[in-house]
């Protein structure tokens, strides 16, 4: 029986080098939250007339990115598979991650293009359900050249018929999954390989339909896309919150959060697993560091603190990782329209040395909250051996937040 939904595969197992950072462009962060939480998100926004969303993502991503699926709570929705080395690859990973589930219909979506709208997908899922497929597109605003790779202009096509071309692309899931059969068999001999899914299509001698996209709906490319994305947000919040706020608002937080040392417990702080001989004691995996930050973040919205969001009286708590409920606390503050702004915070402990980790916090801590590394700032200090971080009974974190309204 065919399943009337339509099934998404959101591609982002990219490298983004035109973007030239030191990660996987999608996983930057964009106004709070990492670009891919803003694609994953809007998909999800969307209700019932989606079905599976497979997110292709890149190998050495899965795990951060299963942690974000989790920790959002759309396990249940969205599959994570791994994608191949061009973007076609990651496609037909995607299309087998869909094979067998019965659906008539498939939307193709970069993971990069997250400002997407519902009324832009239920304008494309209509129109392929109309006309057998929809690649959302917008009519070129410049005019477009063609050159010699000397840069002498050659030809210029007339913009009237030009179309800049977006996703989601809206296929019949048999006739993509065909589409790809025969590019597998003339992959090897062509020069060009498809940069998108329409073109997949063309080549296999189908029809392919144009729908209307969204001058918004812009693909995350390069660093200078970042403030323009950040501006559209900016301005959909603005128009949200208008009624509800004249000004900006800020807010300070304070977070203090003390557990013993014992041994046979690993010791992790700031997300990093540190070898020690001692490891700190609690009910949850016990990073002391992200147990203050959490509380300073909830004290500066106003919000309790980490007892009261996750009491350590839930057995669904216990032995979890800080790092997932460090996220879950960018969520519940986000909801009320805080955006961080910054974070400092000390570890108190006579030993190990932290030097050598801290980096690796601040990287765990950022990519948690989806800011700029720039925005963290951890410390360690020694008690010069006076009263429990001095003896080795324990360690304390102290932290300190600064948020501001949207
Ligand atoms: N092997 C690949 C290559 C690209 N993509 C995805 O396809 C989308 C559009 O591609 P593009 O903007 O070119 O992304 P990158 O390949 O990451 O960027 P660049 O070309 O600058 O390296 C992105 O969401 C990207 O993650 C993918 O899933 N698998
Ligand atoms: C599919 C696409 O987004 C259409 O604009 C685009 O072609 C993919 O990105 P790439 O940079 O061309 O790989």
């Amino acid at each position: 029986m065919s399943n009337e939904a339509t099934a998404v595969i959101i591609v982002a197992a990219g490298q983004g080098k035109r973007m030239g950072a030191n990660k996987n462009k999608v996983l930057l962060p964009l106004y709070l939250k990492p670009i891919i939480a803003w694609t994953l998100e809007g998909f999800i926004q969307v209700g019932q007339e989606i079905g599976s969303i497979v997110l292709v993502a890149h190998k050495d991503d899965l795990a951060y990115l299963q942690g974000l699926i989790d920790g959002n709570g759309w396990a249940n929705r969205v599959e994570l598979v791994e994608g191949g080395s061009e973007r076609i690859d990651s496609v037909q990973r995607g299309l087998e991650a869909l094979e067998g589930k019965g659906y008539q219909w498939v939307a193709v979506h970069d993971g990069a293009r997250p400002l997407f709208t519902p009324s832009l997908i239920a304008r494309c899922i209509e129109k392929a359900k109309l006309k057998g497929s929809a690649v959302a597109s917008v009519p070129v605003k410049d005019t477009i050249k063609e050159a010699s790779s000397e840069g002498v202009v050659t030809r210029t096509p007339d913009r009237k018929g030009l179309y800049a071309i977006q996703t989601p692309q809206i296929f019949s899931y048999p006739e993509l999954v065909q589409a790809y059969k025969k590019l597998e068999e003339i992959k090897n001999t062509s020069e060009v390989i498809p940069t998108d899914d329409a073109m997949v299509m063309e080549w296999a001698g189908h029809s392919v339909f144009l729908a209307l996209g969204d001058y918004e709906n812009i693909k995350i490319t390069t660093p200078e896309d970042l403030l323009i994305a950040e501006a559209i947000l900016q301005k959909r919040h603005d128009l949200v919150g208008a009624d509800r706020r004249i000004s900006k608002e800020n807010r300070v937080g304070l977070g203090y959060d003390v557990h013993r040392l014992v041994a046979g417990r690993d010791l992790i702080l700031g997300g990093v697993h540190i070898p020690y001989e001692k490891g700190l004691l609690g009910h949850s995996d016990a990073d002391v560091l992200l147990h203050a930050i959490k509380d300073a973040i909830l004290g500066a919205a106003g919000l309790g603190d980490i007892g009261r969001h996750f009491p350590d009286s839930d057995e669904t708590y216990k032995g979890i990782s800080s790092l997932l409920l460090l996220q879950k606390v960018a969520q519940i503050v986000e909801k009320e329209q805080w955006q961080i702004q910054n974070i400092d915070a000390t570890v108190v402990a006579q030993r190990p040395k932290l030097a050598p980790y801290i980096a690796e916090m601040v990287k765990n801590i950022s990519e948690a909250l989806g800011i700029k590394e720039g925005q963290v700032n951890i410390k360690a200090t020694t008690t010069e051996g006076l009263g429990f971080a001095g003896t080795g009974e324990g360690m304390a974190a102290y932290a300190t937040v600064l948020l501001q309204n949207r």
